[in-house]
This record gives C-alpha cells, structure tokens and sequence, in this order.
C-alpha cells in the first residue's frame, strides 16, 4: 500500500529511532507532525523536509497527547498513522530502589501508549482504518536482568496491543509491535544512574547505546524503519501484528 498522502505523527522523534521513522516517513510521501520534549532537534529534522511539522509533546500528559493531535488535525488532517516510539529505559537493580526511575518507565513506557490509543482508536474505528505502530522492544519477549521494570512496561504494551488488536477486530484498525534488540548510537541510556547495574549489562553510563558492540551485534536506526514500513506498506487484508528484529549476533 502506498503512503503517498499520508498523515502520520511520530512520538519520541528528536532523536534516535523516532528521528528516523520520521525521516523515512516524509521521503516516502507522508506528511508527518514529530514530536517530544525538546524543540530544537524537532524543529532542525523539520527544517530539511516540506511536511514535516514539529510539535512539544510530553506523551505523559493527556492533554499534551490530544493537543498534539489536533496540531495535527489542524495542519494535515487526522492522521491515519500514529507511531508511538518514545520511550525511556533505566538499568536498575531492583535492590537499589530506583523508585523514581521506575515510575518514569511506567509513565512514558506504559501511560505515553495509553494515551496515543485514547487519541485516536476512536476516530480510527469511526474511519473504518488507522494504523497504530508501538516501538515496543525484545525485552518484551525475553528478560534481561537490570531491565524487570523496562522488560514489564514493554511487555504491557505487547499484551495492550493483542488485546485492542482482537478487540478491533473487523473495523479495519490495525495495530502493529516493532521489538527491536539492541539498536546503535541512540540517547536512550544516556541518563541511566545506577552505576551497579550498568556494570552488569557490561555498558557505560553516558554513552550510547551500542559502544564496544560488534557490527553484527546491532542494529540501525534505519532498520527499525524498514520493519515499520514493511509493516505500514502491507496490502489492505494483510495485519503485520509483530515484528521481532533484532541484530544476526545478539543471544
Ligand atoms: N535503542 C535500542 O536499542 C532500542 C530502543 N527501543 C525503543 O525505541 C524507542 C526509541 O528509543 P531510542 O531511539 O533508542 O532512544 P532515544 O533516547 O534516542 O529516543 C527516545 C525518544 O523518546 C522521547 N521521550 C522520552 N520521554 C518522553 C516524554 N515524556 N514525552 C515525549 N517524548 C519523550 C525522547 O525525546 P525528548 O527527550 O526530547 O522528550 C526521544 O525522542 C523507545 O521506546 C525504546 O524503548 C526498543 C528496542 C531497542
Ligand atoms: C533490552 C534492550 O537492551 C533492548 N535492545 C532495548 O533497548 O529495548
């Protein structure tokens, strides 16, 4: 199916893979509103594409969800694609009580979802069609120790989307979980503080995801990408519910 018209909105887009979702989205024809916290690296990916809009978005807030939305609504349309792709992940060892850290996974990780669904599964089901795709994680399917909290949010997002998947069943909605495995150069530990369980999983706070890896032990961004429109761009009939990538070495 082609995306040429599209609309689409990207959460977590400033940087890493939302960033190129987003970019692969526009060269494909969409028109997309990108979203996160910070403006400034929003509005630089913006400035290199016609329709691309940027837009202030914390995926906690309700309110922030549904007024990005309506930027949306007022600039392109409803979209017809949402991509909820922020997301955050800590190491913690449950023993040191990252108690804050942990809240913030279930508040981005968990509520963020919650509210892309509350902005648009009711208007998708109205249309007849809609496409929901969750930047979910390996960690869904398999656990990781340092990672309980980050492995239970993605895993709710996983049995969140089957459950509206099969709920929605005949509308012509589609719901699609990307898991990818590890993922290169992206921001997503940088703010990790638990020195301890950092250690165990043998990487350094502060630095991106992947330093020290083998090349075959990671993926791009950009394929990340290429398993949403796999996802995306498959005929009308056919649902593409889950897509497990991960690099040819991880274990
Ligand atoms: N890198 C990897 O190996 C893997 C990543 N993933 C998942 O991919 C997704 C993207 O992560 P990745 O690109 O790696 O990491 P990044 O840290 O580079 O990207 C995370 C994005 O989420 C945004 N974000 C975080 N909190 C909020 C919030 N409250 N409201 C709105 N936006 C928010 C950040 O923007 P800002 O700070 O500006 O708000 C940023 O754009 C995550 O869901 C992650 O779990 C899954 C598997 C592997
Ligand atoms: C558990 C992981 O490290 C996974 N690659 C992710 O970042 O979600």
């Amino acid at each position: 199916m082609s995306l040429q018209g599209k609309v689409a909105v990207v959460t977590g887009a400033s940087s890493g893979i939302g960033a190129s979702i987003a970019r692969t989205l526009a060269s494909s024809g969409c028109s997309v509103v990108i979203a996160a916290r910070r403006l400034d690296p929003l509005e630089s990916l913006a400035s290199q594409f016609p329709t691309v809009t940027p837009c202030q978005c914390d995926v906690t807030d309700l309110s922030s969800f549904r007024n990005l939305i309506s930027t949306c609504e007022s600039t392109y349309g409803f979209p017809d694609i949402l991509i909820n792709c922020a997301g955050v992940m800590y190491f913690t060892l449950m023993k040191n009580c990252k108690v804050e850290e942990w809240i913030k996974t279930v508040d981005v990780n968990c509520k963020g979802v919650l509210h892309g669904f509350a902005c648009v599964v009711e208007k998708f089901i109205e249309r007849g069609s809609g496409h929901i795709i969750n930047i979910s994680s390996d960690a869904s399917k398999r656990m990781f120790p340092s990672l309980a909290v980050y492995c239970a949010s993605k895993t709710f997002i996983d049995v969140l989307a089957e459950g509206t998947r099969r709920e929605l069943v005949g509308t012509g909605v589609k719901i699609t979980n990307i898991q990818p495995g590890d993922v290169k150069g992206t921001e997503l530990i940088m703010g990790n503080t638990d020195g301890e369980a950092a250690e165990k999983m043998g990487v350094e706070i502060g630095k991106p995801v992947g330093e020290g890896f083998e090349r075959e032990q990671l993926l791009d961004v950009e394929d990340v990408a290429g398993a949403v429109m796999y996802a995306l761009e498959a005929p009308k009939h056919v649902a593409v519910n889950e897509v497990l990538i991960e690099p040819r070495d991880q274990e």
